[in-house]
């Protein structure tokens, strides 16, 4: 299933937030989304969850979910969102019982997302046992139980430190390459965009509008860390980007 925003415009009061936003998501591509503080890519993300609706436009659902899909638009947020008292397993199967998935069915998928995101041995663990990024390998296994159509991931990579970050995109780039799956996913980190993204968009400041949309051909496994290809286009998409991001850091200080 693939992904059409169609003219997304929206505002909140008299605040104008995104201008006509279009964009095609192609089913097994990561599209990341970035731009300065407040230009809206929350917000876009919440209008293709259907958490909200937008002042104008419309986001298209095209073709069918794949095949045993739960939730086709599902999160990943930032924060994990885990339920303290259920362990890693039980964090998982709670998706799956509330679609009333229960018994043997629940106990292949379980063990399918596990062994994806290399938590089969940790499957009885509370997540305060976990450090920061084994918590997010839950929340994606969590994801991915209900085979969703499009993960949509809101700065799931921030609440970690660097070392951190760079594992788990090493584990979301193995994850991709085993089983490619579809994301949109919202970054302030330039160098997690040119890692991840197939495509990158970068909005404007607020009202978001999209000023460009860079595709990187490299194949997700060939990108390297401090890849010098990779560094061309962190350039680049910095150099469109920063007169914006200090206006955009000057109007929150003077707020
Ligand atoms: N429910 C709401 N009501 C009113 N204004 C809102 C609401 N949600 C977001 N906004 C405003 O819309 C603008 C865009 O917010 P949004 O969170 O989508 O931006 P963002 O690009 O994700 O920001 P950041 O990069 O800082 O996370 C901001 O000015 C924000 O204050």
């Amino acid at each position: 299933m693939d992904i059409r925003l169609d003219g997304i415009s929206h505002s909140y009061g008299e605040t104008e937030v995104l201008r006509d936003i279009s964009l095609d998501v192609a089913s097994g591509q990561i599209v990341c989304l970035v731009g300065p503080s407040g230009c809206g890519k929350s917000t876009l993300l919440r209008f293709l969850g259907g958490l909200e609706r937008p002042s104008a436009g419309r986001v298209l659902q095209l073709g069918t979910p794949p095949e045993g899909c739960l939730n086709p638009l599902t999160y990943v947020f930032q924060d994990f969102a885990l339920l303290p008292w259920r362990s890693v397993r039980g964090n998982i199967s709670l998706v799956l019982e509330d679609h009333g998935i229960r018994g043997a069915k629940a106990e292949e998928i379980i063990a399918d997302v596990l062994a994806r995101t290399k938590l089969t041995d940790f499957a009885k663990a509370l997540p305060k046992q976990l450090s920061g990024g084994m918590k997010q390998r839950v929340a994606i296994a969590r994801a991915l139980a209900v085979k969703p159509a499009v993960m949509l991931m809101d700065e799931p990579l921030s609440a970690l430190d660097s070392q951190t970050r760079e594992l788990l995109m090493d584990d979301l780039i193995a994850l991709w390459e085993r089983q490619p799956f579809t994301a949109v996913y919202v970054t302030h980190n330039l160098a997690e965009a040119v890692r991840l993204g197939h495509k990158i968009v970068v909005l404007s400041r607020r009202p978001g509008q999209i000023r460009e949309v860079v595709e990187i051909k490299k194949t997700l496994s060939q990108r390297g860390y401090a890849d010098p290809e990779l560094e061309q286009v962190q350039k680049h998409l910095w150099n469109l980007m920063r007169d914006e991001a200090r206006a955009a850091d000057e109007e929150l200080l003077n707020v």
